[in-house]
This record gives C-alpha cells, structure tokens and sequence, in this order.
C-alpha cells in the first residue's frame, strides 16, 4: 500500500517498558475507509499499539502517521475518535453531562452538538438513560456510552480497544451495521477485538504475537495462509497452539 494515501502509517515502531520490549518492529498500513482488525493472545502488544495510534503513548524507535501527522499530535485529537479499555468517563455524572463535556471539548456547538448527542445516543440505544448518573450504569451502557462518545464529533479515524465487550448480541450487531455505514462515507476504523465474527468483518486483520506482528492479511488470506478452516483456528495458530 502507497503510504502516501494511508491513513494509519506505522513504520518500525518499538516500545520498550523498562527492560521489557513489548512491541517489535512493526510496520503496516491502513488506506482510508477500511475496518482493519488487530489481534492477539492476551499481553501481546494491541492496547499499547493502539495508545501510540492515538498519540496517548509515544513509540520508543520508529514513526507513527496519522494521516500523514507524525504522532503524537495533541491537534490531532479532533481528527480521531478513540475507545478506550476502561471506560475514560466521569461517573458521577449522567450520560448527558458526559456528552455534553465531550462535545465541548470537540468544538461542537449549537444545533449540531444537540442532533449529534441525540444521534450517538439512539445508535448506542441510550436515549431512555440519559439522566442517569454513570455509577448506576452496568459495564455493557458504561461501554456503550463510550462508544458513542468516540463518534461524537465523526472523526474521520476511529481506534476503537475492544469495542463491543460487555455489549449484547442485538446491540452489537446494530452498531457494526452503523460502523459498517461510517465505513462507506469514509470513516477509517482500527480495533481490537477477541470475537471472532467481528474479526470476519474487517478488511484486513494483524495479528500480533508477544509484540511481533506475524501476519497482515485479509481474513479469508488469513485461512488460507494458515490452512485454517475458522478465524478461530487461524488464530489459535499464530497465537502459538499448532507451533
Ligand atoms: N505502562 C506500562 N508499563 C509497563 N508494562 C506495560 C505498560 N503497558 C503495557 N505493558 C505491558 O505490555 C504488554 C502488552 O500489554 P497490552 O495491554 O498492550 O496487551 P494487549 O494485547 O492489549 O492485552 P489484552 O488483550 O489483555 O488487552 C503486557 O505485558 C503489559 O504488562
């Protein structure tokens, strides 16, 4: 892929903790408008190759672009929607008032910010929930809010850190149909995910092992690169099973 037109250029990151080298040369690509997947066993680098995406961490050797903006870059923070793991939101405040400080904090004003907090908030299925103050949320609403508040400001680029654990089989279809729908007008999506059916809906997915990335291919090459019948199988192998 041209890395002129990618959205996501990384080029031989490394990032050490200490002695402890967690992600090793890694280098790939991401055009615009696609759904790229990052997987991997447990500890094997995503959170941290993502947090580097964002520009919330900073490689140790190498270079990430977002397009085409060395990281990290505090400005760049408009142009991208991030989910975190663990829930970035204020828990003693209601889900409006979460939204609210966001959408401030993107710039979004008037008419707009009022039809996009009641746009995320009905994609996430929230609207009945509003007034709720966040420590009365269960984990699935608390991610979803989080989700919702990552498409706040329809950021062309979405890192997106395990977006649908703790959300429920209905919901989560609904909110990969309106992925899938950014993904058309343009939007660029990066996650990392565990389940494997959202695996089968990306473009292309990396997988990541002990900090190195073993493969970057679309899934059905990914099937057939490993001899794998199942997502699941092919990744049980580059997760070291079948090695
Ligand atoms: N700030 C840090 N300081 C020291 N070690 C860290 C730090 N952040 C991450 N690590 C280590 O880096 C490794 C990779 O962690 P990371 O969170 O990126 O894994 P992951 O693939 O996202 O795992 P999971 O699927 O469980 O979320 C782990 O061994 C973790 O302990």
């Amino acid at each position: 892929m041209n890395q002129g037109t990618s959205v996501v250029s990384v080029n031989h990151v490394c990032r050490t903790f200490g002695s402890k080298e967690v992600l090793k040369d890694i280098s790939l690509q991401v055009a615009k408008a696609e759904t790229f997947g990052i997987l991997g066993p447990s500890g094997s680098g995503k959170t941290t190759l993502v947090k580097l995406l964002t520009g919330i961490d900073e490689v140790t050797s190498g270079e990430v672009r977002v397009l085409g903006i060395p990281m990290p870059k505090l400005a760049m923070l408009q142009q991208i929607g991030y989910m975190a793991q663990s829930d970035a939101l204020y828990t003693e405040l209601s889900a409006k008032e979460n939204l609210e400080f966001f959408a401030a904090l993107y710039g979004l004003k008037g008419g707009n910010r009022t039809r996009r907090i009641r746009d995320v908030l009905e994609l996430v299925n929230l609207q009945d929930h509003l007034r709720k103050r966040i420590d009365q949320y269960s984990g699935g609403m608390k991610r979803r809010l989080s989700l919702a508040i990552a498409l706040l400001h329809e950021p062309p680029l979405l890192l997106l850190d395990e977006p649908t654990v703790g959300i429920d089989p209905v919901l989560r279809q609904s909110i990969w149909k309106e992925l899938k729908a950014l993904n058309r007008k343009g939007t660029t999506i990066v996650l990392t995910t565990h389940v494997m059916d959202e695996a089968e809906k990306c473009d292309r997915l990396a997988m990541i092992r002990d900090g190195e990335l073993l493969a970057v291919n679309t899934p059905a090459g990914l099937l057939n690169a490993t001899a794998s019948a199942s997502l699941e199988e092919a990744f049980l192998y580059y997760g070291g099973v079948r090695r």
